[in-house]
């Protein structure tokens, strides 16, 4: 049976998911729900239909899922417009808005938070969700049908889980993308052209991902395989890894973002 969905939002994360649904072979009848006429456009050349606001939803469209991809700050003034679907279930991707809010907008309902990522556009996201006793076995099947093919799916037991996770995959891509800018700042540093350090940094992250992900060995036997001893590996590692500087670095940043998560759902 085709799954109908209704998207609310099609910004950056709602159109990576949606671009997601759309390469599915059994792929789901989907109607968006955004403000921006061009990004409008955008959804409907995956070939979903895109109205402006909830009351240009098509007469008698009855989603089995409802997704909720609008701003932390935006979904309270939202909620409102979407409770008369609560035939169905609905999963919020706002970072930090709690299960308790989500309840008070939308009434007794089903309801998942999810927290996807950015790579879900190309089937290489991650997801972790979380659901409450209303959602029915079938609805978190559902779900899984849904996030599955985009991606790695994690069922975490506690909403605080949800935070948590926001603050390492959801957040996750900016760090590798800001990693990228700053190897090839590096390289531009050491006098390497622009264009070379710009792509060397790019390719050298893909390959590393790409065997961290095709070998057999974790990640720490793959960084001593390049390792050698005495060499500029080493050299360079010392000033990553003394005093554990890079792992305190990532726990700072991630701890911040873990925190911001938090109080996003005070607000
Ligand atoms: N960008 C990311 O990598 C991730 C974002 N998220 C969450 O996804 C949600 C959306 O984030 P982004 O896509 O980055 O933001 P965005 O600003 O790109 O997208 C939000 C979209 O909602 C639309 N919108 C505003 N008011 C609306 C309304 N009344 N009805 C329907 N649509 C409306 C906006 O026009 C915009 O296109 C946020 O809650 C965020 O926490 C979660 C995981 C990752
Ligand atoms: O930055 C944010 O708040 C959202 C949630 C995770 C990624 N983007």
């Amino acid at each position: 049976m085709t799954i109908r969905l209704l998207l609310v939002g099609c910004g950056n994360m709602g159109h990576a998911m949606l671009a997601g649904w759309m390469k599915m072979a059994d792929a789901p009848e989907v109607v968006v729900v955004e403000p921006a006429a061009p990004l409008r456009e955008r959804a409907e050349a995956t070939g979903a239909l895109a109205v402006a606001d909830h009351s240009g939803i098509p007469e008698g469209f009855a989603p089995d899922v409802t997704i909720l991809a609008v701003k932390p700050q935006m979904m309270e003034q939202v909620l409102p417009g979407y409770a008369r679907f609560r035939d169905g279930c609905f999963v919020s991707i706002a970072a930090g808005t709690t299960m308790a809010a989500l309840a008070r907008g939308l009434g007794e309902a089903a309801i998942v938070r999810c927290m996807p990522n950015t790579p879900a556009a190309i089937g290489r996201g991650v997801f972790g969700f979380t659901a409450n006793a209303a959602v029915t076995a079938e609805q978190r099947a559902l779900v899984r049908r849904l996030l599955e093919p985009s991606g790695r799916v994690f069922e975490l037991d506690d909403e605080t889980m949800i935070d948590r996770i926001t603050a390492v995959s959801g957040s996750g891509p900016a760090y590798l993308f800001h990693f990228i800018e700053a190897l090839a700042d590096a390289a531009r540093a050491i006098g390497l052209p622009d264009d070379v350090a710009t792509e060397a940094a790019r390719q050298t992250v893909f390959g590393a991902a790409a065997l961290a992900e095709a070998a057999p060995e974790d990640a720490a036997a793959l960084r001593r395989a390049v390792t050698s001893p005495g060499g500029t590996t080493a050299a360079a590692l010392d000033v990553l890894m003394g005093e554990d500087r890079l792992t305190r670095l990532m726990t700072e940043a991630v701890r911040a973002a873990f925190a911001r998560a938090e109080e996003l759902g005070k607000q």
